[in-house]
């Protein structure tokens, strides 16, 4: 039985493929200088007067379905900005996530914080495309690539002066794919097997991922407490989708999450904003 990330890559293969021959390399190249120089993912998470939150635009997931069929990108993510995000995320897939790359191209009219392009990247033609759409970073996602696949989709992306968040599920992925041209690791707390979410999994790779790479916390989280947990790991980017998505408000529910931060970061003698 495939997983639901075979059944992803399956998927997105075809449409790369596709793609090309709608929009061949050479065309897309030419559209590569988005006006605004590539913000950088890696210091926004670690700023300190921000709170290391990557807000994420998803509209429906595999494992959750339809999360937010109306909210408009333009005000969700000028809202999150606006309550204290430290960036952005925005899913482009379109056939499992419900995105496209216009989503990002709003987000990025709009905000001038670093962008994440969510997506399952296979081939440097969906890293040319990201910097198209005015992305600052790109994931690769460890349980779909080899390290010799990492290293070069990673360099690629960093020709175009684009930041690399590598996303691993266990040791085994972390240990085999990590390679110095990435810049952030995110330890997904999602199982892609059964979905089943647990914040345990990035407490247990904290200690196994290098001091040279920011580390993100990814997925299942939904309370400010999680957060001042995770910071004790190390963890200094947390990605968050659900938690704001499946309020008709996401914006509104970011900036109480924030709120709730705060408090908490302002009560913690370790923490000041
Ligand atoms: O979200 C899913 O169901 C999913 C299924 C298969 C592959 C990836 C998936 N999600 C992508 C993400 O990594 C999350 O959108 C991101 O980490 C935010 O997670 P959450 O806060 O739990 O929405």
């Amino acid at each position: 039985m495939p997983t639901i990330l075979d059944q992803i890559v399956a998927h997105k293969r075809q449409e790369v493929a596709d793609r090309k021959t709608i929009v061949p390399v050479k065309l897309l190249e030419r559209s590569l200088y988005f006006p605004s120089q590539p913000v950088s993912l890696r210091k926004y998470v670690q700023r300190d007067d921000l709170n290391g939150i990557i807000a994420e635009f998803k509209r429906r997931s595999p494992s959750k379905g339809m999360l937010n069929a109306y909210a408009p990108v333009e005000r969700t993510t000028i809202g999150y900005m606006q309550a204290g995000a430290s960036a952005l995320s925005v899913l482009t897939d379109s056939a499992f996530f419900g995105g496209k790359s216009e989503d990002l191209t709003t987000a990025r009219k709009f905000n001038f914080c670093p962008i994440l392009r969510k997506d399952f990247v296979i081939d440097e033609y969906q890293i040319l495309e990201a910097k198209s759409i005015g992305a600052d970073a790109i994931l690769l996602i460890a349980a779909i690539l080899t390290k010799e696949e990492v290293a070069q989709l990673g360099q690629f992306a960093h020709s175009l002066g684009l930041e690399v968040l590598l996303e691993v599920h266990d040791r085994a992925e972390l240990e085999r794919t990590v390679t110095p041209h990435v810049d952030l690791i995110g330890v997904n707390n999602r199982n892609l097997h059964d979905f089943t979410l647990s914040v345990e999994t990035s407490k247990e790779l904290a200690d196994l991922i290098p001091d040279d790479f920011v580390k993100v916390s990814e997925s299942g989280i939904s309370s400010a407490e999680t957060i001042m947990e995770l910071r004790q790991y190390g963890f200094e980017g947390f990605l968050i989708g659900e938690t704001f998505m499946k309020n008709s408000r996401p914006e509104k529910a970011c900036a109480a999450f924030i709120g709730e931060l705060k408090k908490l970061r302002t009560a913690s003698p370790a923490f000041t904003i």
